[in-house]
Parts: structure tokens; sequence; C-alpha cells
């Protein structure tokens, strides 16, 4: 699991890169190109809502039952505050990329008036008129943290059942099921947004600026001691990573 974990960021990037081409083979009319559909409405636009509980439902037992300490939970439990911070800011900040790289315009019968007074996306549109700016995918950008995500909290599962010498309990396989139909559905979703949505480069940008966010959470923040610590962390000393008790 953990070179699955190591290598799952090339897989996205793979899928971003090249799974635009698919669009030459697939049937452009499925539900799935519609953007009103059910898993698009009820799932990916509560996206980290969905990974935080799964992945929350998925911490909580594995770190108090390796560790019994309600703190370190919490504080294995504060990623999910953070990746929080990074749903905000990020919508936020491609709301403000949008506004600066763009303008408002209204049809005319010869073309497109510019309406200069109208500074922003929300009072261009609000006066019914349309706004042309650089539209960062947040699909591409949530579904690749969230991916990410999934891919490292996961990965820890394999060291909890090492720790614990047994099959995990129905629950546990349960939650971590549940966990791993949740990656299956973002990676589904993350497909169908870069075949049926978006200009290239705006997927190419949320993607990247997703995986540049997991990067330096995952990958170099949580490895400092002041932060909420890597997956796992603190919580199975008897077994570090590299040691396999026989
Ligand atoms: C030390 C002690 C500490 C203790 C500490 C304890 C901690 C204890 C735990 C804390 C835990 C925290 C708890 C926080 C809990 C929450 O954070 S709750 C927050 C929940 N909110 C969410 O999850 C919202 C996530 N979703 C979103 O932000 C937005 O929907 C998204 C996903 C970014 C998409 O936004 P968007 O503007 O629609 O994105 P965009 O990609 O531009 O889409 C453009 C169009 O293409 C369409 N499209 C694109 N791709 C697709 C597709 N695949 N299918 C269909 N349509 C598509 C879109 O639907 C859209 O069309 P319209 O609907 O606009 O017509």
């Amino acid at each position: 699991s953990s070179c699955v974990r190591r290598g799952y960021h090339l897989w996205i990037a793979a899928v971003v890169i090249f799974g635009p081409l698919l669009q030459y083979y697939v049937n452009p009319r499925t539900i799935f190109a519609n953007h009103r559909n059910f898993f698009n409405i009820k799932f990916v636009q509560s996206a980290w809502g969905w990974t935080c509980l799964f992945v929350g439902g998925f911490i909580l037992p594995v770190a108090y039952c390796a560790s019994g300490s309600i703190l370190l939970t919490l504080r294995h439990l504060s990623r999910l505050a953070v990746g929080a911070a990074i749903w905000f800011l990020s919508g936020q900040l491609f709301i403000l990329i949008e506004n600066v790289t763009g303008s408002c315009y209204q049809p005319v019968p010869d073309g497109l008036l510019l309406l200069g007074h109208l500074q922003d996306k929300s009072s261009c549109v609000r006066e019914g008129h349309r706004w042309h700016g650089y539209d960062v995918s947040g699909h591409a950008f949530m579904l690749t943290y969230c991916c990410l995500t999934l891919s490292e909290e996961m990965a820890v599962f394999h060291r909890y059942l090492t720790a614990r010498g047994a099959e995990a309990g129905v629950p546990m396989r349960l939650i971590f099921l549940l966990n791993t139909t949740l990656l299956a559905l973002w990676n589904f979703m993350l497909f169908c947004t870069v075949i049926y949505f978006h200009e290239y480069s705006h997927k190419i940008v949320g993607a990247a600026l997703g995986t540049l966010c997991w990067h330096l959470t995952y990958r170099y923040w949580y490895r400092s001691h002041w932060s909420p610590g890597r997956p796992g962390h603190g919580l199975f000393l008897k077994f570090p990573e590299k040691q396999k008790p026989n």
C-alpha cells in the first residue's frame, strides 16, 4: 500500500493530462456529461464534507484504538480541519483569479458589448450579463486533493493490521470499504470532469494546485513537529514503518 500511496499522484496526473483524449471514444450524451447528475449534485458538490465524514470515521477508531490518547486522536483529526481551510481558501483564490482575469460582456447583434463598469463576476452575472475570465476547475482541484488525501490516510490500515497482529473487526473493515468506495467515486468523477468539462488548461491548473496542496501538507508540513503529523505518526510505536514483526 505504501508504493501505491507513493506513486498515486502520478496516476492522478496521468488522468488529468491524458484523460481528455477519451472524449473521442466515449458517449457524449451520457448522464455523466450533465452537470446536474446525481453524483455531482449529491457528492462532488459536498466533496470535502463526504471526505471528512469517511476519513474522520477511519482516523478516529484507528488513532484511538492504537494510542488510547484523545489528544493524539484529535491531532490526527486536525488534518481534516487543514483540508477544510484549503478547500475554503482555494475557492476564494479561484474567484479572485476569475475576477482579475475577466471582463463583463453583453451579446449584441454585431458582436459583444464590453461593460467596463461591472468589475467582478457576481455583479456582472447579477445584471444578466456574461463574465469571461480564467475559470480554474474547482472540480479538478477538489477531486485531486480528496483522492490524494484518501490514499494517504488509508495507507495506514496496513500498519494498523500489523500492529494489531490480527484481522480487523467487521466495523473497521466496513469503514475501510466505505473509504475505498469513496476513492473510486472521486476517481470516476475526476475522469468525468477531465472528459466532459472545462477548457484543458483550467483542469491542468486545478489538478496541479490540488497536487501542490497535497505535497505541501502530506509530504512537507506534516513531517515537521509543529503540525498535525503524518497519518499513523506516533500510533504504532511498537512497529515502526520499517520493522515487520515476524
Ligand atoms: C489540536 C486540536 C484540533 C482539533 C481539531 C479536530 C478536528 C475535527 C475534524 C474537523 C473536520 C473539519 C470539518 C469541515 C467540514 C467541511 O469542510 S464541510 C464543507 C463541505 N463543503 C464541500 O465539501 C464543498 C465542496 N465542493 C466545492 O467546493 C465545489 O462544489 C467544487 C467541488 C469546488 C466545484 O465548484 P464549481 O464552481 O462547481 O467548480 P467547477 O469545477 O468550476 O465547475 C464548473 C462547472 O462544471 C461542472 N462540472 C465539472 N466537473 C463535473 C463533473 N464531474 N460532473 C458534473 N459536472 C461537472 C460543474 O457542475 C459546474 O457546472 P455548474 O454547476 O456551475 O453549472
